[in-house]
């Protein structure tokens, strides 16, 4: 009998990598959406998980953003984040669901640790303002798992800390984007418009470190047959990070933009730097394969197929 893994979240960018891998069909998966199963109801999911009794849960729904859409809805993000961890992970636990894996993000280390950024650091600092709710949330999440864990060895609830992710399925629209599918809509629209300027939020020098969602459903595939071994707290990135800068010269190099930027020093900027750490991931045995120009192509031939009204 293959593993029944229920999947929260595969009508997201990451469950939708996560559902179209090959090895997907290995197991056996069950992916409501947020309408079959609603995870800020407590009864929804006691009845749900009571009825379908999966082996493993992946974690990957969410209330998700860029900086702006963080910034204007703070408690959303903190509450609706911290309601579907606690019902989720708690009734998982009640029922004694023996795996788990809780994705978290890497907006919850602390904004002024030295990068970069290891497991061992969360909760060792004030966090970063523009995201602090969805943070708080993540650390609930993850310290829940962490407790679980520890207190039931029959059970194994762990958590990923990818760095940001961008790819197929993303959002594009500027209110809620992040950083790397605004731009290639920016790009492309200047490129339409034969517009000669195209604006860069703050001064450009601040760094980031953007996988490939297909890679973390990749990995996420990887880890399965070894979740035993797997670190209970592991970052999921690349190693390495560019730039804003560098990410507008690289997505105007591929979609073609001969034209100038402009930095406007009013909007947000976040983070100075969050590259993870990924000697564990490393040692795990793990790597993501597929390059920045490679990503950002195929993420803008997917954005190209999206019709007006769902940009
Ligand atoms: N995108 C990124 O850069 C990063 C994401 N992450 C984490 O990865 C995970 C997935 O993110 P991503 O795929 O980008 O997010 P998306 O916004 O693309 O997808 C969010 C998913 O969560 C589901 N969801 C939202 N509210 C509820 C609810 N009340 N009940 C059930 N399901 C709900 C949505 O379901 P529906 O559509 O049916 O409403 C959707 O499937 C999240 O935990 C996120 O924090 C971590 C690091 C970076
Ligand atoms: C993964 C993590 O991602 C989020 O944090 P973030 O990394 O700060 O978010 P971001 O992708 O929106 O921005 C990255 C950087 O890019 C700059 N930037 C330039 N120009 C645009 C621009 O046009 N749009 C956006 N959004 N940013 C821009 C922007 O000023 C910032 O410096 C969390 O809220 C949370 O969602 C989370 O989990």
């Amino acid at each position: 009998m293959p593993e029944k893994i229920l999947i929260t979240g595969g009508t997201g960018m990451v469950g939708k990598n996560i559902l179209e891998h090959p090895k997907a069909q290995d197991y056996e998966i069950l992916h409501p959406s947020s309408k079959e199963l609603n995870l800020l109801s407590k009864e929804q999911v006691k009845e749900y998980l009571t009825k379908y009794h999966p082996d493993v849960i992946i974690h990957a729904a969410g209330l998700v953003g860029g900086i702006q859409a963080n910034m204007a809805n703070p408690v959303g993000f903190l509450v609706q984040n911290l309601d579907m961890a606690r019902n989720l992970i708690g009734v998982a636990y009640e029922l004694k669901i023996p795996k788990l894996l809780n994705i978290a993000s890497s907006c919850m280390y602390p904004r002024r640790a030295a990068n970069p950024l290891k497991e061992s650091m969360i909760l060792t600092g004030e966090l970063e303002p523009t995201n602090e709710g969805y943070a708080l949330a993540k650390i609930f999440g993850t310290r829940l798992c962490e407790y679980i864990s520890k207190e039931d060895t029959q059970l194994s609830y762990k958590t990923l800390i990818p760095c940001n992710l961008y790819g197929k399925f993303d959002k594009f629209d500027p209110k809620n984007s992040h950083m790397l599918p605004a731009v290639i809509r920016k790009i492309d629209q200047a490129v339409q418009q034969q517009n000669n300027e195209v604006e860069i939020w703050g001064d450009g020098e601040s760094r980031r470190e953007f996988m490939y969602s297909e890679d973390l459903a990749d990995f996420i595939f990887y880890a399965m047959p070894r979740f035993e071994k797997l670190p209970q707290n592991l970052n999921v990135g690349l190693g390495f990070d560019y730039s804003i800068n560098e990410y507008y010269a690289t997505i105007a190099k591929i979609l073609g933009y001969k034209g100038g930027f402009k930095h406007d020093l009013s909007k947000p900027v976040g983070m100075k730097r969050k590259l993870i750490d990924n000697s564990a991931l490393k040692n795990f045995g793990w790597q993501a394969k597929t390059s920045l120009e490679e990503g950002i192509l195929k993420t803008y031939q997917y954005y190209k197929t999206l019709e007006n009204d769902k940009l």
